[in-house]
């Protein structure tokens, strides 16, 4: 089997691979993040993954590189991570009360051949009511602020969630099933 690089410094990204019981490093390169303008979150997510995996891809001569990005779609707006607590009480009042969708895009490339398959997967999340007191409270245990949107649902934001439709692990960062069927495209089976 080919080396399997995770081009990601997220602990989430890094634990859900690592529960698949397969081998793999970590490799994160330096990407610009920026948010372009006038494209869908689909693409920005997409383009974005294959930024990360590409930045890694270059630097090897063979293996599968993937990489990932994870935006939150709210109203026609993206966010990304909240820049200080301020920006997350914000973000937290917007996704308040509603339902949003989150949006990962998954990169895979074959460093030897320079193959590259890119997708995404979009969840719904919607949030319950909360109050000024409660957003405020979830801000101050610091755990908004390395996420899209300003939540972690896989924390204590889980709280605060009312439902979900779709793909739970895409939410957390990393669509599993989807990155299984793009892994097995490479010859990669996991189960
Ligand atoms: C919405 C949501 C996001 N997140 C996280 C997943 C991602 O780590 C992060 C979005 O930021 P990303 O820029 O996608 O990823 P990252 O900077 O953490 O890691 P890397 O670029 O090295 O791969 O938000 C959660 O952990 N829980 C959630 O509920």
């Amino acid at each position: 089997m080919q080396p399997i690089i995770l081009a990601s410094a997220s602990p989430r990204r890094q634990e859900l691979l690592a529960n698949l019981g397969i081998d793999f490093v970590i490799r994160v390169s330096e990407v610009d993040e920026t948010l372009e303008e006038h494209i869908s979150p689909a693409q920005q997510v997409e383009r974005l993954a294959e930024r990360k995996a590409a930045a890694v891809a270059v630097d090897i001569q063979d293996g599968l590189v993937i990489g990932a990005d994870t935006l939150v779609f709210n109203a026609g707006q993206v966010l990304g991570k909240p820049i200080n607590r301020e920006d997350a009480v914000k973000m937290i009042e917007t996704l308040q009360g509603k339902s949003h969708e989150v949006f990962t895009g998954i990169a895979v490339i074959d460093a030897a051949t320079g193959q590259a398959v890119v997708t995404h997967q979009a969840t719904a999340v919607r949030f319950k009511s909360m109050t000024r007191e409660q957003i405020e409270r979830y801000v101050n245990t610091g755990e908004p602020m390395d996420k899209a949107g300003g939540y972690a649902v896989q924390g204590k934001a889980s709280v605060f969630i009312d439902s979900i439709r779709g793909c739970y692990y895409n939410v957390v960062g990393l669509p599993v099933s989807k990155l299984a069927d793009v892994l097995r495209r490479f010859g990669v089976e996991i189960i």
